[in-house]
């Protein structure tokens, strides 16, 4: 194994060629003894494969996520890359100074206060005691752990203890940072401000984000790995890669779900519809009139949009529609559409729930609903069946988006995945007066007033 990156490309930050790493696993301790005994004459552990021939490269400036299930090897991966693990083979290349947020316990010795233990990482990580004293009150600062700074680490709540590794490795100027999911300790304040420091971090340096959760890969990476029984099952955009993975999920949990107990809802709930509550902006007609007005280009359904599922009903259309029932293929936000969706049922099922997301462009969802607190429908074969989802059009910052339709057999939490298609719907928002957020909700009043005069 190489780390100092002499081998590396200047533009290469991560570089790793076949690496492996096995596990010995020794059955009773004695076995371990007894290896030793036999100096390798006979074998006493097993052999556990925790990666196996894994080749990435990760360019400086990329914010690549990994994904996986527990146990696929993600906290071995990130330890070898930070040199505190050895590959068993493979070489593993680092071109920069690597500060890594791995699990929580790593990294900090417990016996040592906060104070001793920042200046024993910043160290390591390659800061004099000068440049460490010099960053020490922004660290306490930014960890906002106040006296328990000066307690042994040992006494900290596993809050306080993420709080105090982050703000090390937020100032220690590093080119590459690795974060496992660590994050999700903090309260959401601390959260938000860890993201906003990794957001300015990502404009320059390298980021290796690992997480089970695929908005937040979605939303953070470009480039994502999906790792799998310690193999990469596919590294590609983190749009792909994220909807590979859950519908990883999908087909195992359908496999352990053969037969399952589906308790149907009986009662059909309908909407209230009351038009002289719904929300419009007042600026709505105002906003219209200008070239802020949000004109959404619709693109009609696509059939060969990818999807997936066990195929118990077949979708054979989806669109847009305006309020007497025509198809659209603009929309301006603000105004009433309806998401159509046409389907034939390949089986008889007892409970369909049939639901949609509207996700950006980096696959992240911003809204969706679904049919299952509406009603539930029983279709027998050949069954014809539409569902009509009525909303107001939100207004959309410009940026492309995609509707995705998904139609379930069962309840929310127990149910077979019959059809979902992935980015069945794409449309572009072109003009927008939404310029912060992911959407715009409606204002019902805005005031700005002089209170000094009447
Ligand atoms: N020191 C070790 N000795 C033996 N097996 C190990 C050791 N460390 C990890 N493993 C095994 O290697 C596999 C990968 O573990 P790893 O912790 O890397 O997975 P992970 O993807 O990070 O999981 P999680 O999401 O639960 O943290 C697991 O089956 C684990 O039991």
């Amino acid at each position: 194994m190489s780390s100092d990156g002499n081998s590396l490309k200047n533009d290469i930050a991560i570089k790793l060629e076949g690496v492996c790493k096995y596990f010995q696993i020794y059955e009773k301790p004695h076995h371990r003894l007894m290896q030793g005994l036999f100096r390798g004459k006979k074998q006493f552990y097993k052999e556990f494969k925790a990666l196996e021939d894994i080749s990435l490269e990760i360019k400086k400036g990329e914010t690549v996520g990994i994904i996986g299930r527990n146990g696929a090897g993600k906290s071995t991966l990130l330890q070898i890359i930070c040199g505190t693990m050895s590959p068993t083979f493979g070489t593993v290349n680092i071109n920069g100074r690597i500060a890594a947020l791995l699990e929580l316990g790593s990294g900090f010795n417990p016996e040592f206060t906060g104070r001793e233990n920042v200046f024993m990482n910043g160290a390591i990580l390659g800061l004099t005691k000068a440049e460490i004293e010099d960053r020490f009150d922004k660290i306490a600062a930014f960890a906002e752990i106040g006296d328990f700074i000066d307690q042994p680490v040992k006494t900290y709540s596993s809050g306080m203890y993420v709080r105090l590794a982050f703000a090390v490795i937020a100032h220690v100027d590093a080119d590459i940072l690795i974060i496992d999911e660590a994050l999700s300790v903090g309260d959401a304040f601390f959260t938000q401000k860890c993201m906003r420091f990794l957001r300015t971090f990502m404009k320059h340096g390298t980021l290796l984000f690992v997480s089970h959760d695929n908005s937040a890969i979605t939303n953070l990476c470009e480039r994502a790995v999906w790792l799998d029984t310690g193999k990469v099952r596919i590294a590609a955009d983190a749009k792909t890669v994220c909807e590979k993975y859950f519908e990883g999920l999908y087909a195992a949990q359908q496999n352990v779900q053969n037969n399952p107990s589906l308790s149907s809802m009986n009662t059909e709930m309908k909407l209230k519809k009351d038009s002289s509550q719904e929300f419009v902006d007042g600026r709505l007609a105002f906003i219209n009139s200008t070239q802020y007005r949000n004109d959404i280009k619709l693109f009609q359904f696509d059939p060969d949009a990818e999807s997936f599922g066990a195929g118990g009903v077949e979708i054979t259309d989806i669109s847009l529609c305006n309020e007497s029932g025509e198809k659209l293929s603009w929309v301006v936000g603000g105004e009433v559409a309806s998401l159509l969706v046409t389907a034939k049922a390949k089986e008889n099922l007892g409970s369909l729930i049939v639901g949609f997301f509207v996700k950006d462009r980096l696959g992240q969802t911003i809204f969706g609903d679904n049919t299952y607190f509406t009603k539930a429908l029983s279709v027998t074969t050949d069954d014809q069946f539409f569902t009509k989802f009525i909303f107001r059009f939100p207004l959309l910052p410009v940026g492309d988006y995609s509707i995705s339709v998904a139609m379930a057999d069962g309840t929310h939490t127990d149910h077979i995945q019959h059809v979902w298609i992935h980015d069945a719907i794409i449309f572009k928002s072109e003009a927008s007066s939404i310029v912060h957020g992911l959407l715009g909700i409606p204002m019902l009043d805005i005031q700005l007033n002089n209170i000094n005069k009447k």
